[in-house]
């Protein structure tokens, strides 16, 4: 049996990193996989990504072991194709993406989950200021994305206005109910 591939999507600061986070303590990595992304920019503090050169990124894109790779923000990020294996093992997989690539990402994962979290902007801009990790001028150009349009049949909003503990028991439902494993 082929594993599912569900693809997280949000604003910057709408918790994509924090939900990724909880799921991780909370189901651990027998129910779901996690792998890292690879960023062109240094991980601060909490940060779960994988620092690479520039240099590095180009190689490794041209040597095809990148299963996705986008640019974004000034950076490329992306992850290796591990991501297939473990599809094939029959492993589910959650992983930390772009709404603007979606398309492209779904054409290669056609079966894909793609999941959005939902949050009003005065309150991502409350937490983009919180976290400190973007000046002004970026958590404006944040703000402007925020309300980016995102198609797809199988689309899911989680809504992340309230406690991350709310929205990852939604998640978690869906996650779930997508796999048919009965609620405890
Ligand atoms: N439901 C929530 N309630 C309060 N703070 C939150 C919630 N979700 C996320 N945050 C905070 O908002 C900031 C941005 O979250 P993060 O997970 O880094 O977002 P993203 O990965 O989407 O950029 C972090 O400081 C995080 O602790
Ligand atoms: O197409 P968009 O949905 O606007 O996404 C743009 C980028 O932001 C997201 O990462 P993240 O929120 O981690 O960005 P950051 O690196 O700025 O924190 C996402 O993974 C993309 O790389």
């Amino acid at each position: 049996m082929h594993g599912e591939l569900f693809y997280l999507m949000g604003a910057s600061g709408s918790g994509k990193e924090s939900l990724i986070s909880y799921l991780r303590l909370s189901l651990g990595e027998s129910q779901l996989s996690f792998p890292k992304r690879m960023i062109t920019r240094e991980a601060k503090d909490q940060e779960n990504h994988q620092f690479v050169s520039v240099e590095q990124f180009e190689v490794m894109k041209t040597a095809g072991e990148l299963a996705l790779s986008w640019n974004s923000h000034g950076y490329w990020y992306g992850f290796a194709k591990e991501i297939h294996q473990l599809l094939a093992d029959g492993k589910h997989v959650m992983i930390n993406g772009s709404r603007e690539y979606l398309s492209e990402v779904a054409k290669i994962f056609p079966n894909i989950w793609p999941i959005l979290l939902d949050v009003h902007p005065d309150i991502l801009r409350q937490r983009l200021e919180q976290r400190g990790k973007d000046d002004e001028l970026a958590i404006e150009d944040r703000i402007h994305t925020s309300k980016m349009p995102v198609n797809h049949p199988r689309l899911k909003l989680i809504d992340n206005n309230h406690s991350i503990g709310q929205a990852s028991q939604e998640l978690v439902r869906y996650i779930n109910q997508v796999l048919e494993i009965p609620a405890e």
